[in-house]
Formats: structure tokens, C-alpha cells, sequence
């Protein structure tokens, strides 16, 4: 089974190899969302795959990295498009959640991306 937790944070970023014109070049801010995924098997004592509050607590030093920063300052964001900042977010995660199974990264209501580990 998978489960999943939803975080939000707000961050500014600017698109450095867009074509000229393109209106992402400019800086601009987001709400972003990004939903980390775990899978495993339902404990059947506990009832569930794991707490919600574990989850939590490892995305917390990665919600400390990215919240009201400008991404393009933070290593291996320099140029932050959902994909990339997805995979950053799967590499810090990993270590502490080794049943991760996806990172989704929305920067609007209507866009993002989900990374798988591929
Ligand atoms: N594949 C990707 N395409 C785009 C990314 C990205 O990360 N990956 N990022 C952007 C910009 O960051 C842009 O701010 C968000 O894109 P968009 O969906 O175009 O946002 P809008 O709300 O401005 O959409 P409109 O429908 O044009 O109002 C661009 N592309
Ligand atoms: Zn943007």
C-alpha cells in the first residue's frame, strides 16, 4: 500500500535556460506543494504503513532549506524546474525514508511533476 503526506512552502526562483522572452526567465514566487509518497506493507498491529508524523518529521529540514528561499541560491537548484527540484527533494529524503516511492512537486494548481527514482 502507499501512503502519502502533503506539505507546502513558499519560495522565489527564476529559469536560467528558458528561451529568450520567456516569462519564467523573470523572478517569480510560488506556493509549492509537494506530496512525498511512501510504500510498505500495513502493519498489522499499528494499521498502518507508517505515521504520518514520521513522514513529517523528515521532510522538516528540507521544508527548513526551501521556505521564503530563492532557489536558484541553494546547491543543485540552480536551475530549479519542478524535475529538478522533485529529484532534490528524493536524494535528501531517501536516507530517512528508504520505503519512499515518489516525490510530486506542484508549482501551481494546474502544473508539476512526480519523480519515481527512475
Ligand atoms: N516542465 C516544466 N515546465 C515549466 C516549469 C517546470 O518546472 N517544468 N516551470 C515553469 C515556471 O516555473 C512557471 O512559473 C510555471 O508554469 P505554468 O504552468 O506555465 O504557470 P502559470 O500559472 O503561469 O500558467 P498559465 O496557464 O500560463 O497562467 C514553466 N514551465
Ligand atoms: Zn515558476
Amino acid at each position: 500500500m502507499e501512503i502519502f503526506r502533503e506539505f507546502t512552502f513558499e519560495a522565489a526562483h527564476r529559469l536560467p535556460n528558458v528561451p529568450e522572452g520567456h516569462k519564467c526567465a523573470r523572478l517569480h514566487g510560488h506556493s509549492y506543494k509537494v506530496i512525498v509518497h511512501v510504500e510498505g506493507d500495513v502493519d498489522p498491529e499499528a494499521g498502518w504503513v507508517m505515521d504520518f508524523a514520521d513522514v513529517k518529521r523528515a521532510f522538516k529540514p528540507i521544508e527548513a532549506q526551501l521556505d521564503h528561499y530563492y532557489l536558484n541560491e541553494i546547491e543543485g537548484l540552480e536551475n530549479p524546474t519542478s524535475e529538478v527540484l522533485a529529484k532534490w527533494i528524493w536524494e535528501r529524503l531517501g536516507g530517512d525514508l528508504p520505503t519512499l516511492s515518489a516525490v510530486t512537486v506542484r508549482e501551481t494548481c494546474t502544473s508539476g511533476c512526480t519523480y519515481r527514482g527512475e
